[in-house]
């Protein structure tokens, strides 16, 4: 970010880019590595993980871990973890600052009651606004117990109490993170685990990842089939694991092609993953871009020579690349409807918010309801946008400014919380100058 010589602040300023032909590598996922981080601090012994997202957010988990008595040690390859089998150390009564990652301060309650100390879990302004009760609940009918030190139902909690198991009813309306808190820790409650989520589950795709990892691990959660899940009990295995790449912060690329025009290939990309995100590259094609998949191992290409349509489509699968899309339905040639955004307003920002006004300001029309938003084709004029420091914002900002340009983008370092190198990979591939 510079600044000028009277010292105020000024942004970072996007410029039209024109059609690109550009390879870029996605970074590692941020929802693979903190599930790889948990099962591996829960393993018997060490543990190895391979090309794990460095960021901000992982930060808070690894060092959320060491807090809780779990060795981690970053290495040029990876983070080596010292697994204690399911049986914290006793480090007392300890505090964590989760900052505003919610999938740490989430995915550590449960864990918390492993620890024999108190654990209090709190984290930014943000991430006190941001909901947790939900959880609570589930942890209370699981043996815990929680206090909110702030405002009920938000972070601060403080977490004690045994990880008893039994049957869990969770309301995951507001977010999967509770049922992957749940999932995760369940191989060590005192009674098997059977978690049965209440009425519609936010993000379900998120589940699979966690099943996922878990499973390789060693621990295989089974699908009940009345729509519970059973965590058996057991000790995860210690593993050397390889995180895959991310496909919400590799959406920002494709985005690039759609907007500028031309061939944007992302390596680093397990082309038919189950990260929920993957799903943007359908809302792409079915924009009128192409999308290859099958031409390279770990590689996907997005092409997009023609006029953008606009879409009809439902993303509760796919919340973090909601903006993404909004952003290219600012240069579609007619509205882009997206329905499943209920729980956009639980995030790092108010999204929904967030959406409105980067579409707005940028020259777009929104028409937002309590779960679908109407995004308009823009008139582009020049427009600053302060992402109130969420990194999914700044990015889709910087989408729209490589397409039409005369995009700024105040304190665009908010991009740390999941892909630091956003901007210095664009300036590598010479979508940036400055
Ligand atoms: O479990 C995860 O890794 C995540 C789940 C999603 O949250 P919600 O389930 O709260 O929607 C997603 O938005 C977040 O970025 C990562
Ligand atoms: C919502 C996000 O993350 P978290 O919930 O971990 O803060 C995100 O990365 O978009």
């Amino acid at each position: 970010m510079l600044r000028n010589g009277g010292g105020v602040k000024t942004g970072l300023k996007i410029k039209k880019a024109g059609a690109v032909d550009i390879e870029l590598r996605a970074p590692p996922s941020k929802s693979y590595t903190h599930r790889a981080l948990i099962c591996a601090a829960l393993a018997e012994g060490e543990s190895f993980i391979r090309n794990p997202l460095d960021s901000e957010d992982i930060d808070v988990t690894v060092n959320a871990l060491i807090r809780l008595g779990v060795s981690c040690r970053k290495t040029k390859e990876g983070i080596a973890v010292d697994g204690c089998g399911g049986v914290l150390p006793d480090v007392g009564e300890v505090t964590i600052d989760c900052k505003n990652s919610g999938t740490t301060l989430r995915l550590l309650s449960t864990l918390s009651l492993l620890s024999p100390g108190r654990v209090t879990l709190t984290g930014t302004k943000r991430m006190r606004e941001r909901p947790v009760g939900d959880l609570a609940d589930a942890i209370i009918q699981a043996g815990g117990d929680v206090i909110f030190t702030g405002n009920e139902g938000f972070p601060p909690l403080r977490i004690s109490g045994t990880l008893s198991g039994g049957r869990v009813i969770v309301d995951a309306s507001k977010s999967s993170q509770y049922v992957s808190s749940l999932m995760l820790s369940g191989p060590y409650s005192d009674y098997p685990m059977n978690i049965m989520p209440k009425g519609s589950i936010a993000s379900k795709p998120y589940l699979r990842i966690t099943a996922d990892v878990m499973r390789a691990f060693g621990i295989i959660p089974r699908d009940e089939g009345d729509g519970s899940i059973l965590i058996p009990q057991d000790v995860y295995s210690v593993s050397d694991y390889s995180v895959e790449g991310d496909y919400s912060s590799a959406s920002y690329l494709f985005a690039v092609a759609a907007v500028c025009g031309g061939r944007v290939k992302v390596s680093n990309l397990n082309p038919y993953s189950i990260q929920g995100d993957r799903a943007f590259l359908g809302m792409l094609r079915d924009m009128g871009c192409d999308i290859d998949l099958d031409s390279y191992p770990d590689s996907v290409v997005a092409e997009c020579r023609k006029r953008l349509s606009g879409i009809e489509v439902n993303m509760s699968g796919s919340p973090d690349v909601i903006q993404t899309l909004a952003a290219v339905a600012l240069f579609a040639d007619g509205p882009t409807t997206i329905h499943g955004i209920k729980n956009l307003k639980y995030k790092e920002s108010d999204r929904i918010r967030a959406v409105i006004n980067m579409a707005e300001a940028c020259g777009g029309a929104v028409e937002a309801g309590d779960d679908t938003i109407v995004i308009s084709p823009a008139e582009f004029r020049e427009c600053r946008i302060d992402p109130a420091d969420d990194h999914r914002t700044a990015m889709s900002a910087a989408v729209i400014g490589l397409g039409a340009g005369g995009v700024e983008i105040d304190s665009p370092e908010c991009v740390s919380k999941s892909y630091p190198e956003f901007f210095s990979e664009l300036r590598r591939a010479g979508l940036l100058h400055e």
